[in-house]
């Protein structure tokens, strides 16, 4: 019955046994396509230009059709070119003009490589997509370029006659720039972003903003997405933090620039307050003076507004216990007098023990003031259009993970103990392990957003302040985030955060493939790909663990962890063929990546290479397109035997 309905529903669309065939024979070509390119990127913290850079060269996939098209008919430094041109074709335009080029050779040279670049990256598509990629001013005339037309007997005066009038009319730069653009669009189909798009770096309301343009892409949040996300919410520690962040990075163009949130608040309370504090341990890591705020007033910002975030976490500790973050209730093991504090039952002296605003009797209450300035500082996330605009994408495009063309994406882990069983997480009197964990745990998220009822709204925000920063959240995966040890104790052994047993399991097969099962994926292709821990390059590790089942893909794109990694880090591209890694040297400037035609891809690690090569029909969406057609044959099968009428005239 439920099966006739939905022929019946299926007629309407296709009324005629004539209408259903030819969908059949479209669909089918579709199957017979190469998988389209997966782009996967991670922990890309505010750095926009080099984002925007490997979005551009596709992590090096780009430069391989240069190679595949220009074999061995351009040199490396030709093919270099023409790679950056593709990448920055206004700027690169714009450099040549000015060299003193001979432009009108160049422009046809150049037009006939990309028309032959183009061909082949549209090669992979139907002539529907593509149609729908193509900018509107030259959709026309680039399809009559890049398709084949057996049918003209000569081919290239047709072509030649083209480009003479593109010439002609001086429309070679405009065209230029469309072509290079449609390969840029084209090389990539996909894209996954395994979280962290904010904090450290200067523009990630950039990034977002260039991710909602982007054609296809999907979003799993990493920790600091989801602080931003509880900003937006409302919720007030993770508002302190994202400030504390933006300040300890010399950030506060993001707040006040990018997204229109005024300091005032902050500022007047931290004049009055920290009149005479120097705040020495709350320094700006990378220092922007401002032409408003000065250094020495961010860092007093910086210490002012580090209280207030330590104050509503202990409050956030205590009234949820479950959250299994007692740790940061520190402010009543201070010993006010003498400026020492108990840790596991230990004593160390404070590195700054001026508190004005904390009164030792109720460490964790905030002053009137502070209170105050908390309330217009809500006021001023719930309310800010661009923030919000930012976080209802990053709902829409986004999850806790994502089970895609046979591979599990997360940021962080599945919390684990360490005899490998899974870890139980209490949420609000239950517990939870593995997927239904990151189920229940994403529920909460979204209540945060949408319930209607303010009690379970705000659950659902604290869960994003969890997820930020607790022992049982799937993004954080440490046992505790030492932020108060690591601006006010000296030692070292407090500022510990131990990974959770996932990170240490990660070296057997056997993790892996019980988490895949836990998600429902099984058999030799399917893997984790996992963001979030840096790869230390420099001391030999590699982003592959579980003997191929895992890669660890933290793009490193963090300026301030290049010290520690060795090299910017790793982004991964799945295409017909295989997977493989990208290894990126660190990112300069847009500027000299132009200049220098440099590409920042240093090598590139296969993962699995097959001469056979992957379908459309293999993917998630093939398997739809396949059940689609079944439905299609059993409506023809239903024509033909008379239980449904054709329809129309
Ligand atoms: O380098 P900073 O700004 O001190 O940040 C360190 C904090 O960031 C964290 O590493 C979390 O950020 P990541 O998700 O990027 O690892 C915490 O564990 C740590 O306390
Ligand atoms: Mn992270």
């Amino acid at each position: 019955m439920e099966q006739n309905k939905y022929l019946e529903y299926l007629a309407e669309l296709y009324p005629t046994i004539e209408k259903a065939s030819t969908e059949i024979i479209n669909l089918q070509s579709i199957i017979n396509l190469p998988k389209g390119t997966e782009h996967f990127l991670s922990d890309i913290h505010g750095e926009y230009e080099a984002f925007s850079h490997v979005l551009r060269n596709g992590s090096g996939a780009v430069r391989k059709k240069i190679d595949d098209v220009f074999g061995h008919t351009l040199g490396t430094a030709e093919k270099r070119s023409v790679a950056t041109l593709i990448y920055y074709p206004r700027e690169k335009l714009e450099q040549l003009r000015q060299s003193g080029e001979d432009m009108q050779n160049w422009y046809r040279v150049t037009l006939y490589r990309l028309i032959e670049l183009c061909r082949v990256v549209s090669s992979k598509y139907t002539r529907s997509k593509v149609r729908k990629a193509l900018p509107p001013d030259y959709a026309y005339v680039i399809e009559e370029l890049i398709t084949e037309k057996p049918e003209l007997s000569d081919k290239e005066a047709y072509y030649e006659a083209i480009i003479q009038t593109i010439l002609d009319i001086g429309r070679a730069e405009p065209f230029i720039i469309a072509m290079a653009e449609l390969i840029q669009r084209l090389v990539v189909d996909h894209l996954h972003i395994i979280g962290d798009i904010f904090d450290r770096g200067p523009l990630p309301h950039q990034i977002m903003d260039c991710l909602m343009d982007y054609h296809s892409l999907d979003i799993q949040w990493g920790n600091h997405d989801v602080l931003w996300m509880g900003a937006a919410a409302g919720q007030q520690a993770c508002i302190a933090t994202v400030i504390r962040l933006c300040l300890r990075y010399g950030n506060l163009d993001i707040l006040e620039d990018g997204y229109g949130i005024n300091m005032l608040p902050l500022v007047t309370f931290t004049l009055e307050t920290y009149v005479d504090d120097e705040a020495w341990q709350f320094g700006i890591k990378t220092q922007q003076e401002k032409a408003d705020i000065s250094l020495a007033l961010q860092q007093r910002m910086h210490k002012a507004i580090s209280v207030i975030q330590f104050k509503i976490e202990g409050q956030l500790a205590s009234e949820n216990p479950e959250f299994g973050m007692n740790g940061r209730c520190l402010l009543d093991q201070i010993d006010y007098e003498t400026n020492q504090i108990r840790i596991d039952g230990k004593q160390y002296e404070l590195l700054d023990g001026r508190f004005p605003t904390i009164d030792p009797a109720e460490p964790y209450a905030l002053s009137e003031q502070e209170k105050n300035v908390m309330e217009r500082l809500t006021r001023a996330f719930k309310n800010c259009e661009k923030l919000q605009k930012h976080v209802k994408f990053l709902l829409k495009k986004g999850s806790l993970y994502k089970v895609y063309n046979g591979n599990l994406l997360y940021h962080g882990c599945v919390p684990m103990n360490e005899d490998g069983s899974f870890m139980e997480v209490p949420v609000y009197g239950q517990t939870y392990h593995g997927k239904a964990l990151y189920d229940v745990l994403e529920q909460y998220v979204r209540k945060a957003f949408f319930s209607m009822e303010e009690e379970e709204k705000e659950r659902g925000r604290n869960i994003l302040w969890f997820l930020w920063s607790a022992p049982g959240s799937p993004l954080y995966g440490r046992s505790k985030m030492a932020t108060f040890e690591r601006y006010l104790i000296a030692e070292k052994e407090t500022h510990q955060e131990l990974k959770n047993a996932y990170y240490q399991l990660l070296e057997k097969k056997e993790t892996a493939e019980k988490i895949l099962k836990e998600f429902g994926l099984e058999g030799e292709e399917a893997r984790i790909i996992n963001g979030h821990v840096p790869v230390h390059q420099k001391e030999g590790e590699s982003p592959v663990k579980c003997e191929g089942k895992l890669l660890i893909i933290d793009g490193g794109f963090s300026r301030a962890y290049h010290r520690e990694t060795g090299i910017a880090g790793y982004t991964l591209i799945y295409n017909s063929y295989g997977m493989s890694l990208a290894a990126h040297e660190p990112f300069e400037t847009t500027e000299i990546a132009i200049q220098e035609e440099k590409d920042i891809v240093s090598h590139q690690i296969a993962v699995n290479y097959s001469h056979k090569r992957q379908t459309v029909g293999d993917t998630d969406n093939g398997k739809q397109l396949l059940k689609k057609i079944g439905e299609l044959k059993e409506l023809i099968g239903a024509y033909r035997s008379g239980t449904i009428k054709e329809r129309g005239n």
